[in-house]
């Protein structure tokens, strides 16, 4: 850095009141550029300065700290990725919420060997109590599940280094793939697979991994009708397609991280889902 161009505490501030009052970046580093300072300083002031400052308003404001998060590599915005010789096409990305829509994750076959597999074990689902330790039946899921335990078999075990490769994240920080089915009017209202930090019970689910940092929702059929999976504030409906799946990641738990989600209503047919929740550490 030039010596003669030192950051003071009135540019500092200066800066902060800028971008307080809703002046774009590049309007400032203009501003900073035509009063003599160099580029290459004036940007590294904003950046430092900025940071600053965002994670001071983050503290300030109970913000959770953010941090890292699965993503699949798109470098290059590849229209599909190879994995273990899977090719995976990439139908969507949006940047926030973080969120990608792979289409043929999963072949027919696999498909349809996870439901077979998870048939005999469905039973109505649970949530998280609100209140007290454990989980509670809920009126706003109204589908049947189970969880298979991690590589609990060769089918689980396939597609869970399939999905640690996909979104280069280990697969011990993997929780069991759950498998729902939803039948006409089941659904799942608008809900954050993040564990609410408010709620009695979550430091005790914390202990095992951390927060949920990333899902994977697999379709496992196409219903007739309905049970799209949706985004409210960003109003985007994934269509449920066999073997496509929808995969989104949020680096806090906090609804900044615009992923409320829920299955809307199966108006026909039966709808069957395979979930895969990533956590920040290892699951054990
Ligand atoms: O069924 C869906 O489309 C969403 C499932 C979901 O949100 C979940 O399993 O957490
Ligand atoms: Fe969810």
């Amino acid at each position: 850095m030039n010596a003669a161009q030192t950051i003071t505490p009135e540019l500092r501030q200066w800066i902060v009141e800028q971008a307080r009052a809703g002046v774009g970046p590049e309007q400032v580093l203009k501003a900073m550029m035509s009063s003599g300072w160099e580029e290459a300083v004036a940007i590294q002031a904003l950046e430092q300065t900025l940071e600053g400052y965002l994670h001071q308003h983050a503290s300030a404001n109970s913000l959770p700290p953010p941090s890292r998060v699965p993503l699949p590599d798109l470098a290059g915005a590849p229209s599909s990725l190879v994995v273990d010789g899977h090719e995976i096409k990439v139908l969507l990305t949006l940047k926030n919420p973080q969120l990608v829509l792979f289409g043929h994750l999963l072949s027919d076959q696999e498909c349809d060997l996870l439901r077979t597999a998870a048939a005999g074990r469905l039973a109505r689902s649970e949530t998280v109590a609100a209140a007290s330790d454990g989980s509670e039946v809920n009126a706003a899921r109204t589908s049947e599940g189970m969880f298979f335990e991690r590589g609990e078999n060769e089918i689980c075990k396939r597609i869970e280094a399939r999905i640690a490769a996909l979104v280069n994240w280990p697969v011990e920080n993997g929780e069991g793939l759950q498998v729902l089915r939803y039948r006409p009017g089941a659904e799942y209202l608008p809900h954050y697979d993040y564990f609410d930090p408010r709620h009695a019970s979550t430091p005790a689910i914390l202990q095992r991994g951390g927060q949920r940092v990333g899902t994977l929702v697999m379709y496992l059929n196409t219903p007739e009708g309905g049970g799209g999976t949706i985004f409210p504030d960003v109003g985007l409906e994934v269509a449920p397609v066999k073997g496509n799946a929808v995969f989104f990641a949020y680096d806090r738990p906090h609804p900044m991280t615009r992923s409320l989600h829920g299955g809307s209503p199966v108006l026909a047919g039966e709808k069957w889902v395979a979930t895969k929740w990533l956590r920040e550490g290892r699951f054990d």
